[in-house]
């Protein structure tokens, strides 16, 4: 569990307490950065209050080599920086997280975003939120239709289809939130949803725009 909610970086920098985090023997924290908008886990590596104090006031990831024991900007040789959106640690303050925009290519250790292994060897994107799970297999239903897949046969069947079901899902989310039931407000929103991603997939809008629409309006 996080102690920090979703907060920009500008409030917690005033208030992040640097002597309050727990750093090991070595004077290290380890920093988990994940995506800002969909929250895919992109890399681990370790901070100590230098690197810490520097990520906070320049608002790009500072880490500590151990490698090469100095302070390490990511990205800074190859443009390809980290720029921080959040920044929180957890409840006894040994663990950072860390929500980074990625400026340029991507920031892991080996450049691949696809970089975690399963426990059974298979490499596999990592978990990233619900969301952006679903749509990733609407659009995956646009582009490799399956026999008998709803979304495929919503998709082929076009715009005119697919806004008809955006329609009625609406009027279900309104009875719904009419009739005050909240299993059944969770579903009908749910199926709006669902809708409104196809609709999204079928004109070709990634769900990360909406997100980065979302954050952009955060204040
Ligand atoms: N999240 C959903 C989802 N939510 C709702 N629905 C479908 O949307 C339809 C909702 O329509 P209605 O409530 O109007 O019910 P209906 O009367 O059966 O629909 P119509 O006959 O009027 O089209 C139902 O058929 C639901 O099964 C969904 N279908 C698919 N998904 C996701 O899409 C992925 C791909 O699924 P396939 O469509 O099976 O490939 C799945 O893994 C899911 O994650």
């Amino acid at each position: 569990m996080f102690a920090f909610p979703t907060q920009p970086l500008t409030t917690v920098q005033q208030s992040i307490p640097l002597d309050r985090i727990r750093y090991n023997d070595q004077g290290l924290v380890p920093a988990i950065a994940q995506d800002y908008l969909d929250g895919t886990v992109l890399m681990m590596a370790w901070m100590n209050r230098d690197s810490l104090q520097k990520t906070l006031e320049t608002g790009e990831c500072w880490y500590w080599s151990r490698s090469r024991q100095e302070l390490w900007h990511k990205g800074a040789t190859s443009g390809h920086l980290q720029k921080v959106r959040s920044l929180r640690y957890d409840c006894d303050s040994d663990c950072l997280l860390v929500g980074i925009e990625q400026i340029g290519d991507i920031a892991c250790h080996t450049g691949e975003r696809s970089c975690f292994h399963q426990i059974d060897g298979q490499i596999q994107p990592p978990p990233a939120d619900t969301l952006s799970q679903v749509f990733e297999i609407i659009c995956d239903r646009r582009d490799r239709p399956t026999e008998g897949s709803y979304t495929a046969q919503l998709l082929a069947a076009g715009d005119n289809k697919i806004l008809k079901k955006l329609g009625e899902e609406t009027a279900e989310v309104v009875m719904a939130f009419k009739d005050d039931d909240p299993e059944q407000i969770a579903g009908e929103v749910a199926d709006w949803i669902y809708h409104a991603m196809v609709a999204l997939a079928h004109h070709q809008v990634d769900l990360r725009d909406v997100y980065r629409k979302l954050q952009q309006r955060r204040r």
